[in-house]
């Protein structure tokens, strides 16, 4: 298949800037198109970046390609995210399906996202007319929401265990992401360890480990209070009781994992992702505004939009869309062969590791008109299922996000409080909004966006 000239060992290892993964690949799409061949050490790698391969690929391949930081951290794979496809996988993906992530437990937590996101607003109101970070507010509010849900506790966004769990979190994505020679060329393993990253995911995995042991010890204990809603270390604990075999502590401990680096960041990117897009394009900003007012109708101060509201609120929920579309917060999705023949007429070598490119797919120009364009419009007509696989927040196929209705909710919520309550302008001396992205699992805004809000009051 087409791609760049490689050199013997290394392959095309040197080319691949890790600091701008998303310009690299850029660059192969203009030059390769929908699917570009590379090699990293001896492994296959092909690079997917158009909606119609990315589709062929996700539909036929379920396993996940091995990567030591991500084997340690998640128990050797006893998680979902990092798991192969295999027997254990399927089983704990059907049981969160069923007891976490059904639309009962949805619901369940919905007064742990309302009370963050008031929590969130009351701060807003206590200094408004004054500059907002509004990336530092959306982690916190996600990482308080994953904390209620996850293990029925919220935490003062300065208290030292928060911040602590926060820093370790991050750094295991890094690690996550982290470039091993072992995975590439056994016999450069030594490389791994000299550069001393072996000894960091080492200390990252024994400091996380011992954060949900106690998590976990909290809740076994008989003084731990009886709540009236479970959280899910409540419903994993049931599920181990019912199915000493099935479940292991490991099995406990890389779900939690997965609920901190799967479902935190993502949300607090597509809330600061959203509202970059809108303060670009103000006219659709003002129709945003305008629509979630009139739909909602007036409320006395300082009460919230509750989440039974939302569904009145069309437009937003394209605008969430276009958002996503534009700024996938996880941009690439991985994937290792699975014995399944050929793309596009090319053979997939046995060992291909697949990288899909989805902030690529969603601005395929075979599926999107003008597709650069901030358009919500394009979203309010057609059912959520036309944009399967023509845009990838999510992922696709088996393999897809478990957390979509979760994460959405959280988003949507934020984002209508945020548009309703507040009017948003850019600090006088700043620079003008720009799009630039960290490089991560999770893509976020490089510069944070900072904003100053302005309360709405009906007169305005
Ligand atoms: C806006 C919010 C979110 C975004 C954009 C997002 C995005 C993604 C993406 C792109 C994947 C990879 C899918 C693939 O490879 O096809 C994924 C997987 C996953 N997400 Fe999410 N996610 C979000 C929220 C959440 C939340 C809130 C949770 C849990 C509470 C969660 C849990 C997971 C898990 C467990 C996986 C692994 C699935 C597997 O490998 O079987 N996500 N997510």
């Amino acid at each position: 298949a087409p791609g760049p000239r490689e050199v013997p060992l290394l392959g095309n290892l040197l080319q691949f800037d890790k600091s701008k993964p998303l310009v690299y690949l850029q660059h192969l799409h203009d030059k390769y198109g929908g699917v570009a061949y590379l090699r990293h050490g001896s492994t296959p790698v092909m690079v997917v970046s158009s909606a119609r391969l990315a589709k062929q690929v996700l539909k036929t391949n379920d396993n996940r390609p091995p990567v030591l930081g991500q084997q340690k951290l998640s128990y050797d794979g006893a998680d979902i995210a990092f798991s192969r496809y295999d027997s254990h996988w399927k089983e704990m993906r059907r049981l969160c399906a069923v007891h976490l992530f059904s639309p009962k437990q949805l619901v369940s937590f919905r007064p742990v996202r309302e009370a963050q996101v008031g929590r969130m607003m009351s701060k807003l109101r206590s200094r408004v007319n004054q500059p907002a970070n509004l990336s530092d507010m959306a982690m916190s509010l996600a990482s308080n929401i994953i904390c209620g849900v996850a293990f029925g506790k919220t935490y003062g966004d300065d208290e030292y265990k928060k911040k602590k769990l926060d820093k370790l979190v991050l750094e295991a994505q890094a690690l996550m992401v982290s470039f091993y020679f072992s995975d590439q060329l056994k016999v450069l393993s030594w490389l791994d360890k000299l550069s001393g990253l072996l000894n960091r995911v080492d200390k990252n995995f024994k400091e996380l480990d011992s954060f949900y042991q106690n998590l976990i010890d909290d809740h076994l204990s008989p003084s731990c209070k009886k709540k009236n809603s479970q959280d899910i270390i409540d419903l994993m604990i049931e599920l181990k009781r019912e199915k000493p075999d099935a479940i292991t502590w490991e099995h406990v401990k890389g779900l939690l994992m997965n609920l901190f680096v799967a479902g935190t960041d993502t949300v607090a990117a597509a809330v600061v992702w959203t509202m970059t897009g809108l303060m670009l394009r103000p006219d659709v900003m003002r129709k945003t505004q305008e629509h979630v007012r009139e739909a909602v109708g007036w409320k006395k101060q300082g009460a919230m939009i509750e989440e039974d509201e939302l569904t009145k609120l069309t437009y937003l929920k394209a605008v969430v869309m276009e958002g996503l579309r534009l700024y996938p917060p996880a941009p690439l999705l991985y994937r290792a062969e699975q014995g399944v023949g050929e793309i596009e007429g090319w053979e997939v070598e046995k060992g291909t590791k697949f990288i899909i490119n989805g902030w690529a797919v969603g601005r395929d120009p075979e599926v999107w008109k003008d597709p650069e364009d901030f358009v919500p419009e394009r979203f309010l007509n057609g059912s959520d299922r036309e944009w399967e696989f023509k845009m990838l927040p999510f992922g696709g196929g088996r393999r897809g996000c478990p957390g979509m209705g979760m994460g959405m909710l959280a988003i949507h919520l934020a984002l209508a409080n945020l548009l309703y309550c507040f009017d948003w302008a850019l600090p006088s001396s700043a620079p003008p909004i720009d799009t630039d992205a960290l490089p991560g699992l999770t893509m976020h805004k490089k510069n944070p966006l900072v904003l100053i809000p302005t309360p709405y009051t009906s007169s305005t």
